[in-house]
């Protein structure tokens, strides 16, 4: 990472990285590997990180973020970057650059994808920015060796996942306004897979019909035995609005009719907790504003 360069940049693309809600999440059964296989929808949010990308006249990698403990090697997006890069080289293409700005925006570790998202919006603004022939089956392969969650913001439509979430089929679920909740808990996505008491026996559902069936989201029970704080939050919201827990938590959210009645519920959160309101999307504007960037839109040739 931050090997400061001098090279005048030469393009710049400012992008998105929308949050995702896991609308149901089934377990229905545990692979060889101890990876479970889900079933659960995606549906993005019009809350997002945004990321600036500028393309470097070497081929050097710098990253800087917001959040100071976010700054590192290990963040997705110096990964992301890096294994396209790698693909450049296997590939006999000529080794490029960027410098990119991480704006951290949404909260992390609270199932709301934002890092899987930020790695998949770099994923795409490479591809772009550095003109490389990769095909977008080859760059979801790509962001899946990143997490489970990032082949669906490359694909860049709601959809229903199965597998570990790298099996995806286009779903369009209504858009309602939702109020997400922060309990400001810390939940380990590995421990609550370990766990011996999760549910792991349900029974698969068609993708064509998700919606006429029974869901849930079967990691709720077990994080509201084991974090109290999660349960008061999810007994707090149900007053207002169907609500779940998205993904393993800790961040749970309540499906609104309208925008004002989303806030009007926000007024009211007891304040140890954070939240904020957003639209469900089923489009992910990241493809969208990358095919208006090709047209000069986005670009901004120095
Ligand atoms: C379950 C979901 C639903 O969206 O939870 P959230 O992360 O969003 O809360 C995701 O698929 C999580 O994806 P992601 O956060 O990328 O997981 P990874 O980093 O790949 O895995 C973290 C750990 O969780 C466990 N894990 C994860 C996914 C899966 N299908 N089975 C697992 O058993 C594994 O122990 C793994 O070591
Ligand atoms: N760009 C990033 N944004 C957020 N978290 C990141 C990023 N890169 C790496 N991480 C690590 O990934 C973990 C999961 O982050 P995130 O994808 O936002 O949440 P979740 O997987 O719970 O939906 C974080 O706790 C953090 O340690």
């Amino acid at each position: 990472m931050a090997n400061q360069t001098q090279g005048p940049p030469v393009e710049t693309l400012i992008l998105p990285a929308p949050a995702k809600l896991n609308l149901f999440l089934h377990i229905t059964g545990r692979r060889e590997d101890g990876y479970h296989e889900l079933q659960t929808v995606f549906q993005f949010l019009d809350a997002q990180d945004s990321l600036s990308f500028t393309r470097l006249v070497t081929p050097t990698l710098e990253f800087q973020c917001s959040d100071p403990v976010l700054e590192n090697d290990d963040n997705l997006v110096v990964r992301a970057a890096r294994l396209l890069q790698q693909w450049a080289q296997e590939n006999q293409l000529p080794p490029q650059g960027v410098r990119i700005i991480l704006d951290k925006r949404l909260p992390y570790g609270g199932g709301l994808g934002g890092g899987s998202s930020d790695a998949a919006t770099t994923l795409l603004a490479l591809r772009q920015l550095w003109q490389l022939p990769i095909s977008t089956s080859d760059l979801l392969l790509l962001g899946l060796q990143l997490g489970a969650d990032v082949p669906v913001f490359v694909n860049g439509h709601a959809a229903f996942a199965e597998g570990v979430g790298e099996q995806l089929t286009p779903v369009t679920p209504s858009s309602p306004w939702y109020l997400v909740v922060d309990p400001r808990v810390q939940i380990s996505t590995a421990s609550i897979f370990q766990h011996p008491d999760l549910r792991r026996d349900c029974p698969p559902i068609a993708s064509h019909d998700w919606q006429s069936q029974q869901t849930e989201n079967v990691i709720e029970p077990l994080v509201r035995r084991l974090y109290p704080e999660v349960a008061n939050a999810l007994d707090w919201l149900v007053e207002y609005a169907p609500t779940r827990l998205t993904g393993t938590g800790a961040c749970l959210f309540g499906s609104f009719e309208s925008q004002e009645m989303a806030r009007a519920a926000l007024a009211r959160m007891p304040a140890q907790w954070t939240g904020f309101v957003a639209r469900g999307l089923n489009e992910s504007p990241v493809c969208q504003l990358l095919r208006q960037a090709s047209t000069d839109n986005l670009t901004n040739h120095d």
